[in-house]
């Protein structure tokens, strides 16, 4: 299984986009780590604090951190990275922008593409599911925003959520909003952590709950005052890695990997099923329409 079945000390070492900083202890040790890699844009910070072994994971690819093949890329290089370095126990994902954690897969990445864009696209998709969602380290989000369907994925995946206490926030999976249908592993995914009762209605009728909502049901663990969001996902942290390693590890792996084993034996399977799903031209009609939308929202 993905990352749960990699052993750090044995993975092999590599390069990383994004930009990457580590800190020793002091803020005057920060290093920087230029990308070497020429498509990177940073759309991901990342801060490696080496006396905690907490990254933080900021998502920063304006206007509002849309999951496109270049992020997800650059998002699953610098998880990788974090993955294979002996000293990130935990990793903390978050936004750089108030009001938005993520808006999902970008719409655009949908729309009037290629058959074989729609492939590489959907298989970037999936790779950053089955590396955050079957990461080793702890993981957090800090969900200081709303965070419609792949957003909402993203916090999902982690291993605790803490949402800003502020209604105007909504997450959820909306997909059928969109005309389209949320794959079986993003269901998987919502009914591993709120049951299949609430997963269903919540699937069928394309929810987003709003920030009091999502804690009552459960899609969220805790709610703070959003200043607070950043600071509590660091508490929340240490007690997490109180814990032994090896001991949460091998229980989260045990808890997850029937969820990922699913996808990993049908991935290609899955990537021909998008493909064929999203070319309908029913289905452009819908994006088109959902994307005007919002583009005249304004
Ligand atoms: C039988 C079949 C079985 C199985 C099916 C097989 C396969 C599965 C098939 C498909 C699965 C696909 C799964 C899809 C998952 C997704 O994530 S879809 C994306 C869903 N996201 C949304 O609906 C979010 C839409 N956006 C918003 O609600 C709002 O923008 C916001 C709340 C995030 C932010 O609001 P504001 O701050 O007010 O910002 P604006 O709305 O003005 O937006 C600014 C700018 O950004 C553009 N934009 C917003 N979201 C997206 C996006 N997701 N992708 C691309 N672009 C986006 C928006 O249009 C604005 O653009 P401009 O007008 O400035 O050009």
């Amino acid at each position: 299984m993905a990352a749960l079945a990699v052993l750090r000390s044995s993975a092999p070492a590599r390069l990383l986009s994004g930009s990457f900083s580590v800190h020793r202890g002091g803020l005057a040790s920060w290093q920087h780590y230029q990308s070497r890699r020429p498509f990177s844009n940073n759309k991901i910070l990342v801060e490696l604090n080496e006396s905690t072994g907490v990254a933080v994971m900021k998502m920063k690819s304006p206007p509002v951190n849309s999951l496109s093949l270049d992020f997800l890329t650059e998002f699953s290089i610098s998880l990788e990275k974090l993955e294979i370095d002996r000293g990130c126990r935990g990793l903390i994902l978050t936004s750089a922008f108030p009001k938005i954690f993520s808006a999902g897969l970008d719409i655009t990445e949908m729309c009037g593409k290629s058959a074989e864009h729609y492939a590489a696209f959907w298989k970037a998709v999936q790779e950053m599911w089955l590396k955050l969602y079957g990461s080793n380290m702890v993981t957090i989000a800090a969900v200081n925003g709303s965070s419609p369907a792949g957003g909402c994925l993203m916090a999902m995946c982690c291993d605790y959520r803490i949402m800003a206490d502020n209604p105007k926030f909504a997450i959820g999976l909306n997909e059928t909003q969109l005309g389209i249908v949320a794959p079986f592993w993003f269901k998987d995914t919502m009914i591993n952590i709120v049951g299949n009762r609430v997963t269903e209605q919540s699937l069928q009728l394309g929810q987003m709950y709003s920030a009091p909502e999502a804690h009552k049901i459960g899609l969220v663990d805790l709610l703070v005052p959003e200043d607070k969001v950043q600071s509590t996902a660091a508490a929340v942290m240490t007690q997490w890695l109180s814990i032994p390693d090896h001991a949460r590890q091998l229980t989260k792996s045990m808890m997850r990997k029937p969820t990922i084993d699913r996808l990993v034996k049908q991935q290609e399977a899955d990537i021909n099923n998008f493909v064929s799903f999203i070319t309908r031209d029913s289905i452009q009609k819908s994006l088109q329409v959902y994307l005007d939308r919002l583009k005249q929202k304004k």
